[in-house]
């Protein structure tokens, strides 16, 4: 009864189910804060006590104009996988006024972002490869008072390059062969006191992870992965100490992925990833380009990946077969307003949230 009302509710306010979707892992180690980060995201707000994620979680919702996108509408909900945590933001995309259940002609289209919440926990590392599905873009996030878990990133780009599937994939892979566009958030900005130094946020996972540093039990080869691996690491660190959250950024980074997956007619772009470090900062970039090419530019994957200026667009992508539709079951009404800037933005990168069970209920 609540399930139908909701869903009728929602086809009101959408103007029926949405016509396509992208999905967007969101990865890092466990206790970074990527469930935190989704919730910010798909509620507005942080969560104080973030039950550990299994599985993974979908939901979400924003509106915002650009000449390509005059109107994206991102609504949150919460779909129910397995053992995962899955959230989805749903968008609107095209001209206002017009229908919106096609993907023909200029008409306002509904689009979910789907983010995939999976578990950084090192005892669902055998089965969360199951959530690598049809994958449209990463989400990696590190925690900025933990060197080591921004090391591991490099590891969770080959775990997923390695086992994942992917949906309109770049023609060359990025870091660990990672074929798809990427982003890279640095959480705990209040508590990484300066660069090089490390701060505590006194959960359990970051004492832990602390003492086993301490006791030298961490390879000392273990370094922060080059600014051309992952690049804007400068940037990074400055908008750690301004604790910034660059609601903008990751906004681009969703249309950027709406448009490759169905409004470009060039999949094959090469992905410069690993060949030319991408600027450090937004000031080293085209003041005169688009913006969504510029972070585009500064996510390290160079080239004109979409023709962002041919609408009404006809998109290559049309006949690909979508991933399992991911139909609502709870829209969660979302503020747009994302005024907790708990996270910082890595140069062009960052993000987080999700639906878990408490850590006290885990059975290992
Ligand atoms: N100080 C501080 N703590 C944070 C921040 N973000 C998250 N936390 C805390 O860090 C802990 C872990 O956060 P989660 O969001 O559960 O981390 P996770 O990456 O989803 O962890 P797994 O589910 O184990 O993969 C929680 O106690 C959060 O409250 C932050 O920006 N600053």
């Amino acid at each position: 009864m609540f399930r139908r009302e909701r869903e009728r509710e929602f086809k009101e306010f959408n103007g029926g189910p949405p016509c396509g979707q992208v999905r967007v892992l969101v990865v890092g180690d466990s206790g970074v804060g990527k469930t935190s980060l989704v919730h910010l995201i798909v509620k507005g707000f942080s969560t104080a006590c973030p039950p550990q994620t299994i599985g993974c979680t979908v939901g979400v919702k924003v509106r915002f104009s650009t000449p390509l996108l005059p109107r994206i509408k991102l609504l949150f909900e919460f779909i129910y996988q397995l053992a995962t945590t899955i959230s989805t933001q749903h968008t609107k995309y095209g001209s206002p006024g017009s229908s919106s259940s096609s993907l023909k002609g200029d008409a306002e289209r509904d689009f979910f972002i789907e983010l995939w919440d999976v578990s950084g926990h090192e005892r669902y590392k055998d089965c969360r490869s199951l959530f690598y599905s049809q994958i449209n873009g990463v989400i990696f996030v590190h925690d900025l008072s933990q060197r080591r878990t921004k090391t591991s990133l490099q590891q969770w780009a080959s775990e997923i390059a390695t086992t994942g599937t992917f949906s309109a994939p770049l023609s060359s892979g990025g870091p660990g062969g990672l074929p798809v566009p990427y982003i890279v958030i640095g959480n705990k900005a209040d508590i990484a006191a300066k660069e090089g130094t490390r701060g505590s946020s006194g959960n359990l996972v970051d004492v832990a992870r602390q003492w086993v540093e301490k006791q030298g039990l961490l390879p000392s080869s273990e370094e922060l992965p080059l600014t051309e691996s992952f690049p804007g690491s400068g940037s990074l660190i400055a908008a750690a100490k301004e604790a910034r959250y660059d609601k903008e950024g990751l906004m681009k980074f969703f249309r950027m992925l709406i448009k490759r997956r169905y409004f470009s007619d060039d999949l094959s772009t090469p992905n410069t990833w690993s060949i030319s470090p991408a600027p450090r900062t937004s000031q080293c970039l085209d003041e005169n380009s688009d913006d969504d090419h510029q972070l585009y530019r500064r996510t390290s994957l160079s080239g004109d990946p979409y023709k962002y200026n041919m609408l009404p667009p006809l998109p290559a992508q049309r006949n690909l077969t979508p991933p399992p539709t991911l139909y609502p079951q709870q829209p969660v009404s979302v503020t747009e307003n994302y005024s907790i800037p708990r996270f910082s933005f890595t140069g062009s990168q960052e993000i987080n949230s999700s639906t878990r069970s408490k850590r006290a209920d885990i059975n290992v």
